[in-house]
């Protein structure tokens, strides 16, 4: 039989099975062969095959991972291992708020590059709209780079309520990821989106004797959208992993040579410069990426932002 990562640590993972049960299982044997190296071997989103031999009602073994369509990976810097935060994804969702917690552009950028990486569609999510720090041109140009590269943007906000139908358009019938820093309004969004699903999750601990919803591990959540956000369409469903906040997001398997080619709107540039693939984009005559800068054809504040990750690869400081 196979199940569905619904949470996990590192060793005892929350699995919702074909069947319908949800059961705690464990990994038989060795570690699984794709997760080695990583701080998790699962993550919520990952389909697991359960040997039936040893399948009791309320718990099971993990035998095998069917392989994965995507990952999202975050370099955990304490424990000095890459982390997966969720697998099998359509969209990332960037959370992001113009004040409080302060608006971190390069969070955002970072996170971009990395769902890139990986191939997963990133969506920024400006939670938070109502506050007057949206108003703010600085934080207005932001948006329109992002929206300008290719990204969408929703402007959002948990409070008005602006923004959620777009939002529960986006996800329906997809599984979605929130990243972002602790208190951006995660848990807020998913509660307009579904204001059962408190209750909801209350009744599933309960049923299963414990309390399976902390925010320092990713959880995935079936959602029944609110209709009123869907047309007034019962009945529609989204998959979301709630992954926990995140003080800083750092960059897994990228080199800074590499970086640009997740910047989406460098790659037409890449190859041009005079110096080819050697080029450093920094300082070269001829570097047809800071001529496109100089152009308007990649915004000054995307190449600062791409400068900046850089540096801080190479260094290994970090300043947000
Ligand atoms: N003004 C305003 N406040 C909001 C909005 N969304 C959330 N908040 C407030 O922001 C605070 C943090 O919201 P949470 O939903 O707990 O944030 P979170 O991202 O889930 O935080 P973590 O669980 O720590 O990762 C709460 O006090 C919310 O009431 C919004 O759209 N506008
Ligand atoms: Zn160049």
């Amino acid at each position: 039989m196979n199940g569905l990562i619904l949470s996990g640590s590192k060793n005892v993972f929350e699995v919702e099975c074909d069947d319908g049960y949800i059961r705690d299982c464990a990994i038989k044997g060795k570690i699984l062969k794709a997760s080695e190296g990583y701080y998790n071997p699962l993550a919520p989103g990952d389909i697991v095959t359960l040997d039936d031999s040893t399948l009791e009602d309320d718990k099971g073994m993990i035998t095998d991972l069917v392989p994965r369509k995507n990952r999202f990976v975050r370099w955990n810097i304490k424990k000095k291992e890459p982390q997966i935060l969720a697998a099998n994804l359509d969209y990332l969702l960037i959370v992001t708020t113009p004040d409080n917690p302060p608006f971190r552009p390069r969070f955002v950028d970072r996170a971009i590059a990395q769902a890139e990486y990986e191939g997963i569609t990133p969506v920024i999510v400006c939670n938070k709209y109502d506050i007057n720090a949206a108003r703010e041109e600085e934080f207005q140009d932001r948006l329109e780079v992002w929206e300008n590269a290719g990204y969408k943007v929703i402007r959002s906000s948990a409070r008005t309520g602006e923004g959620m139908e777009e939002l529960a358009n986006l996800i329906e019938n997809h599984l979605s990821a929130f990243v972002g820093q602790s208190g951006v309004g995660k848990s807020s969004i998913i509660n307009v989106l579904d204001n059962t699903v408190v209750l909801k999750t209350g009744s599933l601990s309960q049923k299963y004797g414990k309390g399976c919803h902390t925010t320092t591990k990713g959880t995935l959540i079936h959602l029944q959208i609110d209709e009123a956000l869907v047309g007034g369409i019962k009945g529609t469903t989204a998959n979301i992993i709630d992954t926990p906040g995140v003080r800083r997001f750092l960059l897994n398997d990228i080199s800074p040579e590499n970086l640009a080619l997740y910047f989406r709107e460098f790659v037409p540039f890449i190859g041009k410069c005079n110096y080819g693939m050697s080029c450093s984009h920094t300082h070269e005559k001829g570097c047809a990426i800071i001529q496109a800068v100089e152009e308007g054809k990649i915004s000054p504040l995307r190449y600062d932002s791409w400068m900046r990750i850089c540096e801080e690869m190479k260094s290994g400081s970090f300043e947000d």
